[in-house]
C-alpha cells in the first residue's frame, strides 16, 4: 500500500500525520530504535558544539528531543526549536518547562521552508528526521544556511540505508514490516509507520545529501554513518 502524498500535498499531510501520533512519538521513537535515538541526537548536538552564550536552533523540532541537549552546551544561551506542527511541540513543553521559566528554551511555530528569523541569527543548527519530509531539500538547506551566523555549524540526523547486503536486508525486513506494526501498537497509527519506510527509500543516498548541502553554501561537509549504517549524520560549517 503506498501511502505517500502527492507532492502538492506533502505539507498539509506531513502536518496532520505528526498532529495525529504527537502524544505517542517519543514511545514509539525508543523503542523503534532500540533506544539508540537519543545517543545519535547527543551526537549531533557535538557536532555543532553550541558556545555557552550562543544560540542555537532545532529545525523540525518536533517534541523537543534536540533542545535539552543545546542547552546543556549553551547553559548561558538561548535555544529556539521550530516546528509547524503544533501539536508536537505542546507535548514536548514538559520537557523545556524549566528551561522556558528561565528564559532559555522556546518552542516557535514555523516553516523549515520560511523561518521565521533573520539572517545570520544562529550560531548552531540542528535538524533531526526532518528533511525527508519537506517538499524542497535544497530549499530547507539554504534557509538553515540563511539562518546561521559566519562560523556557525549545522548538524543533520536522518535515515539511510545500511552498505552491507546483509544488514541491509535485514534493515529493509525491519522497517518495512516490523516497523509499521509497532507504530500501530505503541502509536496508535500503522499509516504514519509505513509512511516512514516508504518516504525513507526515496530520500537521497548521503553522498548526494552532501552535496545537496554543498550545493546550498555549506562548507567542510561530511558524514558519519551511525546504527550500522542505518542513520547518517552529516555535519557543514558557514564560513
Ligand atoms: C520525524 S519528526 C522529527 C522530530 C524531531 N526533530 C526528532 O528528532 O524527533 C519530523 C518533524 O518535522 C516537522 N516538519 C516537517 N516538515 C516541516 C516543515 N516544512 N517545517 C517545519 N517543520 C516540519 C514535523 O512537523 C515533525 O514534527
Amino acid at each position: 500500500m503506498n501511502v505517500l502524498p502527492p507532492p502538492e500535498e506533502k505539507a498539509a499531510y506531513v502536518e496532520r500525520m505528526f498532529a495525529r501520533i504527537a502524544r505517542g512519538y517519543d514511545r514509539v521513537n525508543r523503542v523503534m530504535t532500540f533506544g539508540l535515538d537519543q545517543g545519535w541526537r547527543r551526537k549531533v548536538v557535538e557536532y555543532v558544539a553550541p558556545p555557552v552564550n550562543g544560540h542555537a536552533l532545532d529545525v523540525g523540532t518536533g517534541t523537543g528531543d534536540f533542545l535539552p541537549e543545546l542547552a546543556a552546551w549553551a547553559r548561558e544561551g538561548i535555544v529556539i526549536g521550530v516546528d509547524f506542527t503544533v501539536p508536537m511541540m505542546r507535548a514536548g513543553q514538559p520537557k523545556i518547562a524549566d528551561l522556558t521559566a528561565n528564559g532559555r528554551a522556546f518552542f516557535i511555530a514555523g516553516d523549515a521552508l520560511q523561518l521565521p528569523f533573520p539572517d545570520n541569527t544562529f550560531d548552531s543548527i540542528t535538524t533531526g528526521f526532518v528533511l525527508r519530509n519537506v517538499v524542497d531539500i535544497p530549499a530547507a538547506l539554504r534557509e538553515m544556511y540563511r539562518v546561521a551566523r559566519p562560523g556557525a555549524m549545522m548538524a543533520c540526523l536522518e535515515v539511510a540505508r545500511p552498505r552491507n547486503p546483509i544488514v541491509r536486508w535485514g534493515h529493509r525486513l525491519y522497517f518495512e514490516q516490523v516497523v509499521p506494526w509497532i507504530g500501530a501498537l505503541l502509536g496508535g497509527d500503522r499509516r504514519a509507520y509505513t509512511y516512514l519506510p516508504q518516504s525513507a527509500r526515496l530520500f537521497p543516498s548521503p553522498d548526494r545529501l552532501a552535496e545537496m548541502m554543498r550545493e546550498a553554501g555549506w562548507r567542510y561537509v561530511f558524514y558519519r554513518l551511525y546504527g550500522l549504517g542505518a542513520v547518517a549524520i552529516h555535519v557543514g560549517a558557514k564560513v
